[in-house]
């Protein structure tokens, strides 16, 4: 959404309730069920069931390359753009609260640092984690893993500037090297998935 005159991404913090990964920063979405046409539509219905989204006020522009979770599971980030007078009614049972971020803040934030990142299949990587500060609501966040991944690739789409942090992608290339940052990490678990037939 655009506030102010800048893009904003649309967060959430999953309740403390939640089985998997209680009290973190996510994206509104879901597991896949048989209902869904695909990837949009998973994306879609999720965001109406956590945050009250309606499908119809969303313009979606494109999905993103594949991550993983810990959970080794495949997640596929959809971007879709809301008018800014969207006004959420969160599902208490899966998210306790909602916020935007300005889409800059993933190439140039206050607070930030980076973890090295080993999945449970040996494959090194770097994992982003920010603090963000809500003025507004006095409230800080701490956006990291999967979610800060899938918005700081987001943010160099989009800005094409150097962000203020080192990344594990080729700027003058980010498309395909971020397909093979995917590939190599899908290929180090599929290998051991083999090798445990
Ligand atoms: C750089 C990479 C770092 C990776 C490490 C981290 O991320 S560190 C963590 C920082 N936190 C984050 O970044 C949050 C990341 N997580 C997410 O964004 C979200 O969990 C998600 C979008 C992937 C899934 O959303 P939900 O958990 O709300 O999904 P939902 O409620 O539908 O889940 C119902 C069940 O389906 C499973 N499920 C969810 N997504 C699935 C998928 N793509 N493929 C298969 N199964 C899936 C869930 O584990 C859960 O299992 P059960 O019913 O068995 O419970």
């Amino acid at each position: 959404m655009v506030r102010e005159g800048k893009l904003h991404l649309l967060l959430t913090l999953r309740s403390m309730q939640l089985r998997r990964s209680p009290g973190q920063v996510c994206f509104p979405g879901g597991k896949s069920e048989a209902i869904d046409k695909d990837e949009i539509d998973t994306a879609l219905r999720e965001a109406k069931e956590e945050v009250g989204l309606q499908p119809e006020k969303v313009e979606v522009i494109c999905r993103l390359v594949p991550g993983i979770d810990k959970m080794n599971h495949l997640v596929t980030p959809v971007v879709g753009f809301i008018e800014d007078t969207f006004q959420a009614t969160p599902n208490p049972d899966e998210v306790s609260d909602v916020f935007v971020v300005p889409l800059e803040y993933f190439v140039k934030p206050l607070n930030y640092k980076t973890l090295p990142y080993k999945t449970s299949t040996g494959y090194l990587s770097r994992m982003h984690c920010f603090i963000y500060d809500d003025h507004e609501h006095k409230v800080s966040f701490k956006i990291w893993g999967l979610t800060a991944h899938f918005a700081v690739f987001l943010a160099l789409v989009v800005f094409r500037k150097r962000p203020t942090f080192e990344v594990d992608y080729d700027l003058d290339d980010l498309i395909s090297s971020s397909e093979k940052n995917f590939m190599n990490l899908y290929a180090s678990l599929y290998k051991r998935k083999k090798s445990n037939l």
